[in-house]
């Protein structure tokens, strides 16, 4: 589903990625793991085509995204959910959500099916965003990810900030995305909730790939989890 191949992004003239390969195949969970400015966001900001890559490559579906404007990655079916939702906040639930339907050639979502994943926003669909809380604007953000009919789902921290109960609630839509065969990278401080979803996982240090392997390994090996991710929860 999305292969990036050996990437080089700057901010200015400051190296955050340094050669950095991973791969995403359809229905699979990739947690993205690694301490504060490891360079995971860049990653997703690489993706997205919002900072690009000055070297190497990156594919989706088979076809090269490196050089697309924004709106392209979106529209070939690359759905984000960014650390501070980005919600337009004089907008209403309603009017959020439905900025987000677009065609891309994978299954939409409708209306209903999100509705229905996310009880609470029947009741608050007339309700401006800025008036929501953390947990209802991630509900929102979500929503309006899989509104746009993704192939692949970017979650930068789903979990930041968020009651367990949500972030439960999270990571059940994650792993029913999975059912679904759409991919998901997720981003994530804390380890413990990214290993409970992923397939497999990637270790970020210093803006270089410091380990990969499976989820499962990672969670068998206390030792390794400790040297790779022992400054996160
Ligand atoms: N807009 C920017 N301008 C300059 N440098 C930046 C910018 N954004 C990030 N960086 C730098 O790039 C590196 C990677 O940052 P990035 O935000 O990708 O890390 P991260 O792993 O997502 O960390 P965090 O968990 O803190 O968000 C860091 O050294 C950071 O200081």
């Amino acid at each position: 589903m999305l292969q990036v191949d050996a990437i080089d992004t700057f901010y200015g003239e400051t190296q955050a990625l340094f050669g950095v390969s991973l791969s995403v195949g359809a229905g699979e969970v990739l947690a993205l793991l690694g301490a504060n400015g490891a360079g995971k966001t860049t990653l997703l900001r690489s993706v997205l085509g919002l900072t690009r890559p000055r070297r190497g490559d990156i594919r989706f579906r088979d076809r090269a995204i490196t050089r697309r404007p924004t709106h392209e990655i979106a529209r070939a079916g690359i759905g984000w959910v960014p650390d501070d939702r980005r919600l337009c906040p004089t907008l209403t639930v309603a009017r959020n959500l439905s900025l987000g339907i677009k065609a891309t050639g994978f299954r939409p979502w409708t209306m209903d099916e999100v509705t229905e994943i996310f009880s609470p926003l029947k009741y608050l669909m007339a309700r401006e965003a800025e008036t929501l809380s953390g947990g209802e604007m991630q509900m929102v953000a979500i929503a309006r990810a899989l509104l746009g009919a993704p192939g692949l789902v970017l979650f930068d921290e789903p979990s930041q900030g968020l009651a367990p109960k949500i972030v439960d609630d999270v990571m059940a839509v994650i792993g029913r995305l999975r059912a679904e065969g759409i991919a998901s990278i997720v981003v994530e401080q804390n380890a413990e909730v990214a290993l409970a979803v992923a397939d497999r996982v990637v270790v970020l240090s210093r803006g270089q790939v410091a380990w990969s392997g499976t989820a499962a390994a990672l969670a068998a090996d206390q030792p390794l989890r400790q040297r790779l991710v022992g400054g996160l929860q």
